[in-house]
């Protein structure tokens, strides 16, 4: 029978996986301790040969490590042809190795738009209104002392700039239209589905983009020309007071430039869910009041978990039974091989 692998946490799909996947194909889950006995039961006569696909979350790297060219390879040698990566975010897979290799993978957007943007939403909330800042007072017994209204701001009426809008950025502009906060958004191009009240700035207005932003809201994925891409200049062309919420990816944003302009005042505040070097924070973060940090929590409820499960399994399947899964990432769409 077919075989594919449950590689990583399928924490609330596990019963829907085995129906849907019933008399298709047998499942196998991914139980290495590491990466040398992963890859050795990749091998001929190991656990693990002959899978045809992959169902990946990223919390396998803990034993694993990341879908590097080293293990692209070993998948490809045993037959893997797809792998149906659990997040909208793929940068743990080296896909020059799968393009090279005939390996085609899919994410999962959609599936996380909401729980990601509402995790944005919070950060700017709690990064205007200082109310980060005004938990830990309460909690060393200090109240509301040192806590000056005049270093906190409505959302209503600010222009939030929005770095990249697919859809958890779309969704952000929905949710924030509540306020309502003006929405601008820069990409390479206009967005389909951007809403009606957003405003699009293409490249020859970035520096209008960024002057008239009072929150800048990072949301663009990882790729090679995007790490660094929140660096110093474009930190600088924010205007003074400016605040950034990254719920992306920690490198997208140059973290020593970004600590600078906290430094000196530049930047009135910060929201941050990701992080360069996951899961370690540079502690130099930790020592400023007007920032706000999350552990990485963009996708972590219940409701969201299951909805990505299931996408990903469903592109799983869909390989199986169609030969291709819905949502292969954009640089595989572009390339007529696949
Ligand atoms: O979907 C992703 O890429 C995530 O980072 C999940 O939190």
């Amino acid at each position: 029978m077919t075989k594919v692998m449950i590689c990583g946490d399928l924490a609330w799909a596990g019963v829907e996986a085995k129906e849907m996947f019933a008399g298709l194909a047998e499942i196998i889950p991914m139980d290495s301790p590491d990466k040398a006995d992963f890859l050795k039961n990749l091998e001929p006569g190991g656990k693990y040969a002959g899978i045809v696909g992959v169902y990946r979350h990223n919390i396998s790297s803990k034993k694993i490590g990341v879908f590097d060219s080293e293990i692209v390879s070993s998948l490809a040698e045993t037959g893997v042809k797809w792998i149906a990566h659990n997040g909208a975010g793929y940068d743990q897979i080296d896909i020059s190795a799968c393009i090279s290799k005939g390996i085609r993978v899919s994410n999962t957007p959609g599936a996380v738009d909401d729980a990601t943007a509402t995790t944005a939403l919070y950060l700017i909330i709690s990064t205007l209104r200082q109310f980060s800042k005004a938990e830990r007072h309460l909690r060393k017994g200090a109240w509301n002392s040192g806590l000056r209204s005049g270093q906190a701001f409505d959302l209503t009426g600010k222009t939030l700039a929005i770095l990249g809008m697919g859809g958890i950025g779309t969704r952000i502009a929905e949710l924030v239209h509540a306020f309502p906060m003006r929405v601008i958004y820069h990409n390479r191009r206009p967005a389909e589905g951007a809403p009606a009240w957003t405003e699009y700035y293409p490249k020859e207005r970035l520096a209008e983009f960024l002057r008239e932003a009072d929150v800048l809201a990072v949301s663009v994925p990882l790729r090679q020309e995007t790490e660094g891409l929140v660096g110093e200049a474009m930190i600088r062309g924010l205007r003074k007071g400016a605040i950034i919420v990254n719920t992306a990816r920690g490198k997208v944003i140059d973290e020593n430039a970004l600590i600078r302009a906290l430094e000196d005042g530049h930047l009135g505040g910060v929201g941050l869910d990701v992080y360069p070097n996951e899961p370690e924070v540079n502690p130099r973060l930790l020592g400023f009041d007007n920032v706000t940090l999350l552990p990485h929590m963009g996708t972590e409820t219940r409701d969201s978990q299951k909805k990505m499960e299931l996408r990903a399994l469903g592109n799983l399947k869909d390989f199986l039974v169609e030969g291709s899964g819905k949502d292969l990432i954009a640089e595989m769409r572009l390339r007529s091989r696949f």
